[in-house]
Formats: structure tokens, sequence, C-alpha cells
């Protein structure tokens, strides 16, 4: 039977094999969460960037950048890291370069070895689990975190993620455990429960209450996102 394990941070990664695995990269706060906001709105492709410079680059070669650091859009940028920003405005068929604190990091750090990676967040879970529940491969769950340390709300997006691939996977991993326990006994109040977050409280004093609420919903979308070369995208 093939296995779900949990990575909680990038830190981590390499204690973990991802080769020929599918890797599930989460960002709850607020990456992924925009990645699937963008592609909803008629985005065609992101493109995750690891500094702002380069992400910059692009915009010559008529991407829509979309650059974020610690919270805020950098200066110079046509986009944030807001979900619902995606909702507001019209970007349809736009290319789009993003770079953010932890989520488009996460994503470079995996993207040569994996065998696909898809895109994790609450507005897409359980489509995101039929996806894998079609594929015959070992599954992978990086945790963006915040900097390079655990986070809650990824966390616990993981655990969820893991309830819904039990029992058709093993979920043996010491991580995978605790982290399936901690959705299972919280599941019933994940909004109150992710309010805790630290992350959630940091990007209160951003006035982004909108995109928490977003990032929060459960199974929003019905739809994956995957990479595809170097770029996020609905596969056909
Ligand atoms: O923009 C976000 O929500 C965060 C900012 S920070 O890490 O909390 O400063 O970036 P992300 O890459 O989405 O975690």
């Amino acid at each position: 039977m093939k296995k779900v394990e949990i990575c909680l941070s990038p830190e981590l990664l390499h204690l973990y094999d991802h080769q020929d695995k599918v890797v599930v990269i989460v960002d709850i706060f607020r990456a992924t969460s925009t990645m699937i906001a963008a592609l909803h709105s008629g985005v065609s492709s992101i493109l995750p960037v690891m500094d702002l410079d380069t992400c910059r680059s692009f915009q010559s070669k008529g991407y829509l950048i979309a650059g974020e650091r610690d919270g805020k859009k950098a200066a110079g940028f046509e986009m944030g890291n807001s979900p619902v920003a995606y909702l507001e405005e019209n970007h349809k068929g736009r290319k789009v370069a993003m770079t953010t604190t932890n989520g488009t990091v996460a994503i470079e750090k995996t993207k040569e070895a994996a065998s696909s990676i898809l895109i994790g967040a609450f507005v897409n879970l359980s489509a995101t689990a039929a996806e894998i529940l079609t594929q015959d491969k070992d599954v992978l769950i990086l945790c963006a975190g915040w900097k390079g340390k655990f986070n809650l709300e990824d966390s616990i997006y993981a655990g969820a993620l893991a309830s819904k691939l039990h029992p058709h996977f093993l979920t043996e991993c010491d991580s995978t455990i605790a982290m399936k326990n901690l959705y299972e006994g919280n599941s019933h109040r994940l909004q109150l429960f992710l309010g805790q977050a630290s992350h959630a409280k940091r990007l209160e004093n951003h006035g982004i209450d909108r995109d928490i609420d977003f990032c929060l919903e459960i199974d929003r979308y019905d739809f994956v996102a995957k990479m595809k070369g170097n770029e996020i995208s609905i596969p056909e």
C-alpha cells in the first residue's frame, strides 16, 4: 500500500525522499490559497519565483507580476498575495509570475525531483484528495511553514488531507499520525482553532480578514492545480 508522509517545514525536507512521489505543497496563509483563487478567476498559469528581482523581470515578458514580503505587496508589483484581490479584478488569460515569503520558496525546493506537484489549499481539499486517489504513488505533503518554522494552518491542512486519504494510504509516519489526529479532533471548529495561529494574527494586523476567511473555506472549488514544467495550471 502507498503511504502519506507529512514534512512539517521546508527546513526538514532533506530528511525526506521526494523523488518519484506526488508532492502536495501547502501554504494556507496565503500563497497556495491565492494560487487557487487566481486560477479560478481565469489566470492561465502561475510561475513561482524565488526572489523579487527575478519576478519583476517577467513583467517585460508579458506576465502579471505578484510580489509579497512579510505580508505586504512589494513595491512596484501589480499584485500582492491576496486571494480576494484575484476574485475582484479581471486577469483572465494572464500568466502570473509570483514570489511570496514562504510558499513559492517551498515550491522551488521540490520542483525538480517530485513526480508531480499539486497545490494544496482548504478551498480545493476534496478535489486534491480525489486526484491523489487516482494515482498509484507515495505522497509527501510539504508544509511551507513560516520562515522555516512549523505553523498550525499548513500542518492541520496536511492532517485533513491525510484523513481524506485514509484508509486507502498508509498514514503511519509520526507527523502524519499527529496532524491527522489534530485535524480530526478540531475539524468541527477549524476557524476557531486556526484563529489562534500566529500567522493568522500577524496577517490580521494587515487588515485582510476577508483573505483569512477565504483561506479557511473548505471545498469552495472542485479543481486541482498542478505543476506542468515550471508553471502551475489547472490540468486539462
Ligand atoms: O502573504 C502571506 O500571507 C505570507 C506573508 S508572511 O510570511 O506571513 O510574512 O506569505 P506566504 O508565502 O503566503 O506564507
